[in-house]
């Protein structure tokens, strides 16, 4: 059948798409990845800078999702806990595919691969990193999955779990259409987007592991990184 996007729909996906433009991690912090420290304390300290600066770029983006703000305020603070990881593993696989300035991504990858992390979290990670990229997804569908994966009613903690439903479905149903309409080859595109999401569940678990090991070895986290994965 015809696929129509209605004006409403045109007009959420408009805010979510600018929201996700207008928060990008400042150039300053970004550039420091062509710092040439390669030590693995030095990868760690930029690639913890970096971990920061993008979850007050994803705090940003979800006060900009219609509606956010009026749900209860410890079901906000339990979002955010909840889909930090994996937003920020879309938004570092966004940021391979859509190959940074001059190379930084060979020089991201590298800082990832030697900044303490073990082999066993690392091949998972850049495998997801070569799905997400095999993809090719368009900029209304990376700014829709984060908000959709920002909005999963069934994170811990989460008291109202029909009012974040409201918020998420109305993005799954556009993000249908888009993927319909962009993808009209495809016609399973939408479903495997959606596959993903099931996918980052996993590297959430992996990611946990991935912090107990380095604050065995006596890494630091910021304040925020500690408030945000409830470590330290
Ligand atoms: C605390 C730190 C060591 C950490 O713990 N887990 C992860 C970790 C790792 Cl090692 C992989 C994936 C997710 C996490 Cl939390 C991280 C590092 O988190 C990062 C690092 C880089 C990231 C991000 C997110 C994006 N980028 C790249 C980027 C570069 C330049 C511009 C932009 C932009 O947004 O414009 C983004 C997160």
């Amino acid at each position: 059948e015809k696929v129509e996007i209605t004006k409403e729909q045109k007009a959420l996906t408009k805010v979510i798409v600018e929201a996700y433009n207008r928060h990008q991690i400042p150039q300053d912090v970004a550039k420091k990845l062509l710092q040439d420290q390669y030590s693995v304390e030095e990868n760690f300290l930029l690639l913890t800078e970096m971990a920061t600066s993008q979850v007050q770029v994803i705090v940003e983006f979800t006060k900009s999702i219609p509606g956010f703000l009026s749900l209860d305020h410890e079901d906000q603070i339990a979002l955010l806990k909840g889909s930090a990881v994996e937003a920020m593993f879309l938004r570092s696989a966004q940021v391979f595919s859509k190959k940074m300035p001059n190379g930084h991504n060979g020089i991201l990858e590298e800082r990832i691969r030697k900044s303490g992390i073990s082999e066993e979290f690392i091949t998972p990670m850049f495998n997801f990193y070569k799905s997400i990229i095999g993809l090719h997804m368009s900029l209304e569908e990376q700014a829709l999955l984060t908000a959709i994966t920002i909005l999963t009613p069934d994170r811990p903690y989460v008291k109202d779990h029909q009012a974040v439903e409201k918020l998420q479905e109305p993005m799954l149903d556009v993000l249908r259409k888009v993927c319909v309409l962009q993808h009209p080859q495809e016609p399973q595109y939408f479903a495997r987007l959606l596959g993903r999401l099931t996918e980052l569940r996993t590297l959430t678990h992996y990611h946990a592991e991935m912090l107990t090991s380095w604050r065995m070895n006596d890494h630091k986290f910021t304040p925020l990184l500690c408030e945000i994965w409830d470590v330290q």
